[in-house]
């Protein structure tokens, strides 16, 4: 998927100013920055939730591959020179042909009464029905699947209504993945959730990219997972990217520490883990007490 020169704005005012945005077959690319640095808006406009003022989103014929196919590989040649020459305007596709291959986890979501776990999930795969639900071939088995990568299959017949913010964000993100399609697009997705369920949150997302090809495009405010799990990471700032790269190449301290405002320091491990440390008052004075009660 490409995004090129997209200018984004809301009641006229530009917000993202002629971003160029690619995300490769079986990758990982973590959208980072500033709040306000137009992250989330060009994920929309990736997921044609956004109508630009200029640009175009461009997809490879066949982005990525999906949950449903057990030994799928990364699509080759879905470069940005290939998607430019050959690549589908997102903007001519039927709604029902572009929620075949893009979704996206939002950053926030009303929550639907009246349905259980099950339900929602399987809302999922709208797009893949004709009027039946039983003209889904195989839907029955992706929402299972989609249940149990996410672990809600033990709740699934309670109402959705019930659920903690954590639970219910895995529900929604069940329904993302019931969907099936090649580009996985997500807001913030580790919100909410506790520190087991980012961790296999991660895990998942790097699953999908490593062993079903998927196209993964995620706006994350931890740095550190940032690192962790992106192939590669676009830094915006002030609605322009500011840098694009390696984690190892976007990820440094003076970078961050100009995009951020404040001083970050970057300390890379013998096996090459990035850790992020931002620098506030506080962690000198809590290092002198911790020194005085000492
Ligand atoms: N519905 C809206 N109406 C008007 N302006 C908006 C709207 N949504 C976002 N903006 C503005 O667009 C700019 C980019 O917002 P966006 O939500 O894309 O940033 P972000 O990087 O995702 O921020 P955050 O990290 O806080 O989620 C901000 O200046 C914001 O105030």
């Amino acid at each position: 998927m490409l995004g090129l020169d997209l200018t984004l704005s809301y009641n006229g005012a530009p917000v993202v100013h002629g971003a160029e945005i690619h995300l490769e077959p079986g990758k990982v690319t973590a959208l980072v920055g500033p709040n306000g640095s137009g992250k989330s808006t060009l994920l929309r406009a990736l997921a044609r939730l956004h109508q630009p003022d200029a640009g175009r989103v461009l997809l490879a014929a066949d982005d990525g591959h999906t949950i449903s196919e057990a030994e799928a590989e990364a699509v080759p040649g879905a470069g940005p020179a290939e998607l430019l020459d050959h690549g589908i305007d997102a903007a001519t596709l039927s709604g029902r042909d572009f929620a075949r291959r893009v979704t996206l986890l939002a950053q926030s979501r009303p929550t639907p009464g009246g349905i259980t776990v099950r339900e929602l999930v399987e809302f999922g795969r709208h797009p893949h029905r004709g009027r039946w639900i039983a003209g889904d071939a195989g839907g029955a088995g992706i929402v299972s699947r989609a249940m149990e990568l996410t672990g809600v299959t033990a709740f699934a017949d309670q109402p959705v209504d019930r659920l903690s913010g954590g639970q219910l964000q895995r529900v929604w993100l069940a329904s993302c993945l019931a969907q099936d399609t090649g580009v996985l697009l997500l807001d913030e997705p580790t919100t909410y959730l506790d520190l087991r369920y980012q961790v296999e949150l991660l895990d998942l997302i790097r699953e999908l990219a490593d062993e079903h090809g998927v196209t993964i495009g995620v706006v994350l405010h931890d740095l550190d997972q940032a690192a962790a799990v992106a192939d590669r990471v676009v830094l915006l700032e002030s609605g322009r990217v500011r840098a694009v790269g390696t984690p190892a190449e976007v990820l440094v301290s003076d970078v961050l520490s100009s995009a951020y405002g404040i001083r970050v320091d970057v300390e890379v491990d013998d096996r090459g883990c990035i850790t992020t440390c931002p620098i506030g008052r506080y962690n000198t004075r809590a290092r002198t007490e911790r020194l005085v009660v000492a």
